[in-house]
């Protein structure tokens, strides 16, 4: 039988001063799915994941995890499960440990699963002994990366990744890289890195300058009816080679076209690889 969708995103809406971000925003993130969503700064990425993570109110539309809406799950519960990883440090007096210990405290977290933070640590290149440094005293780039480490130990089904190798030199985005595509949950990552896709692999959300409701399910539709059509324009956006509405592959709710190996199919020279998952 095939998943049914972790995440379902239903025409949502975003307006800030009277201007409309964007609007009809609907896709669907299926568990272990890598979506990168992608568009010009000020478009509303971090609006987006926000929305997702419910920290901003919904102006439009709908959310639901495994089914339930945010009030029938419990918003603190919403957030236990769906994750949002900051672009900026984390404002927090303290260690990165006593984060740890007071985010495992939190009703929300209560019985849920945990993942091994020392190891998740090293494996993201970075000395144990950062866990008990000041978050202040971190580089930009150790703390976002140990701001990831603690967001994946504490185990969410989806993780909302805002920019999260921004500070990263190119060895330690490749360790994130290599972490985010082995862990279990699925994730919705902003990147402005047109390479990051083709390396992780996944899916592409690209909100187009302007007002993003030119994400139509019909196109959508018209390119899941042509194999290899909208993995094809993933891999050319994904390469900066394609941008518009034509080529926007949000609402991968098929289960033949939901995880797409960009990276095979950009070596490939073809569009569709099959998936990887
Ligand atoms: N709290 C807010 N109140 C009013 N306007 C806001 C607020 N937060 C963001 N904006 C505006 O909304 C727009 C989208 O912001 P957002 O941070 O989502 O963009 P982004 O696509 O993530 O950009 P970047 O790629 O530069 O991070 C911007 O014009 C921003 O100035």
């Amino acid at each position: 039988m095939a998943d049914a969708p972790l995440l379902v995103v239903h025409q949502l809406k975003r307006s800030v001063g009277g201007r409309t971000l964007w609007s009809n925003i609907s896709f669907e993130v299926f568990p272990g799915e890598i979506w990168f969503l992608r568009g010009p700064s000020g478009v509303g990425k971090t609006l987006l994941l926000r929305a997702v993570a419910c920290l901003d109110p919904l102006e439009a539309g709908w959310l639901k995890l495994s089914g339930q809406s945010p009030s029938e799950v419990g918003i603190p519960c919403w957030r236990a499960q769906v994750m949002y990883v900051h672009q900026s440090r984390v404002n927090f007096k303290g260690t990165p440990q006593e984060f740890f210990t007071l985010a495992q405290s939190f009703a929300a977290q209560k019985g849920r699963p945990r993942g091994d933070l020392a190891q998740l640590v090293a494996d993201l290149g970075l000395d144990a002994g950062v866990l008990q440094q000041q978050w202040s005293e971190l580089s930009g780039g150790q703390a976002q990366r140990v701001a990831l480490a603690v967001s994946l130990a504490l185990q969410p089904k989806l993780l909302l990744l805002d920019e999260p190798t921004s500070a990263c030199d190119t060895e330690a985005a490749l360790k994130v890289e290599a972490v985010l595509k082995r862990c279990s949950a699925a994730v919705l990552w902003v990147t402005h890195d047109p390479q990051q896709p083709l390396r992780v692999g996944g899916r592409l959300l690209e909100l187009p300058e302007g007002n993003a409701s030119s994400i139509h399910p019909q196109q959508q539709q018209q390119q899941q009816q042509q194999p290899g059509l909208s993995e094809q324009s993933a891999a050319s956006q994904a390469d900066g080679s394609a941008h518009g509405k034509d080529t926007v592959t949000p609402q991968g709710s098929s289960s033949s076209s939901r995880r797409v190996d960009l990276a095979a199919a950009s070596a490939a020279g073809q569009g569709e690889s099959g998936p990887t998952a």
